[in-house]
């Protein structure tokens, strides 16, 4: 991570990619996708920010209110963003496509929209997480979804989307294997409120988005069963580790782990309660059952679903993650929230390494 004011950088602060866009569509009309195109949509006032939703109604309270009414009540947007159902209309001619559609619903979605998707429009990735029963990533489930290449970059970091709305200073991590792509992302959505890193580390970030929602569901365990701080410290410092382990193992870059998409998203998700993820952990350390925490949700909460990806990827590749297990054991029921920290504590004694 380079914030360094000494950095020389060709491109810092260059303005042409945004300059040049004039239209953007964002598949997934929920908090995180409302969000980013609200960065965009203040970046450019001419700048046409085509949402694409499901819901008729939806689409018309936010072309009608200028408001997210589901997902961001409280915020009015741009008038430069616009609700559409039409996914032909909505992603003809685009400068960029995102897409923000939760992780295990994108395969069959992007299947669904794939011909009205030109193949030379750059695909910007927000959603975090693993494919459950292939464990894939998004980087794997995008081309696989649409049934070609396409150019791709994954953005993650520690970006809370309330917080995006509010014009707090937020940092993200845009990656792609082409770096000029990668450098467009930084162009098009930097701005005094964010700050874009460039990476070529693809592997790394998304793993790192990912496994840290799992955590965040065990550091939510740890304060819904009031352990105290001394087990909340140790229990991030070792899913630290473990995803650390796996992701290594996976070709992920340490130093990507330990920068702001790495380890700066995993204390945001942890610490913080607006995360749905610890929120999830905390209901089902205060003894919550799992359906009634998810039944009574109207946002996505990855983790739950990436925790069973997670195990199978550590039997893959033979890497011994208890922490992130034991998550994935509470939640399919096979162990209580109680148990599972009672095993942990019995593990062996072993040397800091
Ligand atoms: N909210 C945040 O602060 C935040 C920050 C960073 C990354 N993310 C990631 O962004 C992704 C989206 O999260 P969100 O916060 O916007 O979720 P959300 O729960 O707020 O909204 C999900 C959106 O996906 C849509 N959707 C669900 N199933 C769909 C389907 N089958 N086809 C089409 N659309 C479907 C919903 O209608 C809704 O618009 C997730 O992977 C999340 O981890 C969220
Ligand atoms: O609310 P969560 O737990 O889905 O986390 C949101 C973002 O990923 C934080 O960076």
């Amino acid at each position: 991570m380079r914030w360094a004011a000494f950095v020389e950088s060709a491109h810092a602060n260059d303005e042409s990619v945004l300059q040049s866009s004039k239209k953007v569509a964002i598949m997934g009309g929920g908090s995180f996708g409302t969000a980013m195109a609200t960065l965009l949509a203040r970046n450019k006032a001419d700048l046409d920010v085509v949402i694409l939703m499901r819901n008729e109604d939806d689409a018309r309270a936010l072309n009608e209110e200028h408001r997210n009414v589901k997902y961001l009540p409280k915020y009015s947007l741009p008038v430069n963003i616009r609700a559409s159902t039409d996914a032909k209309e909505a992603l003809a001619g685009c400068d960029f496509i995102i897409h923000a559609v939760p992780v295990q619903q994108s395969r069959k979605f992007l299947a669904g929209v794939k011909d009205y998707i030109d193949p030379k429009t750059p695909m910007l990735c927000l959603s975090k997480g693993l494919e459950t029963g292939t464990c894939d990533m998004m980087s794997e489930i995008i081309p696989s979804g649409l049934g070609r290449d396409q150019p791709l970059a994954v953005l993650s970091g520690p970006t809370f989307a309330v917080e995006l709305m509010q014009g707090l200073p937020t940092t993200i991590v845009a990656a792609s294997e082409d770096e000029s792509l990668a450098i467009s992302v930084q162009q098009l959505f930097g701005s005094s409120c964010l700050r874009v890193n460039t990476s070529t580390d693809v592997t790394g970030v998304e793993l790192s988005g990912a496994m840290k929602n799992v955590l965040a569901i065990a550091a939510g365990i740890v304060e819904g069963l009031e352990l105290g701080n001394n087990a909340m410290a140790a229990l991030v410092a070792q899913g630290v580790a473990e995803i650390r382990w796996l992701a290594g193992k996976m070709g992920a870059r340490p130093e990507t782990l330990a920068g702001v998409s790495g380890t700066g998203d995993i204390m945001l998700t942890c610490f913080v309660n607006l995360s749905r993820n610890r929120t999830v952990g905390v209901r089902l350390g205060s003894g919550e059952t799992l359906e009634e925490v998810l039944g009574s949700m109207n946002q996505v909460a990855e983790g739950v679903a990436t925790a069973a990806a997670v195990v199978q990827l550590a039997k893959r590749y033979r890497v011994h993650l208890p922490v992130l297990t034991a998550v994935a054991s509470i939640l399919d029921g096979h162990m209580d929230a109680k148990t599972a920290v009672d095993k942990i504590m019995h593990l062996p004694q072993v040397p800091e390494v």
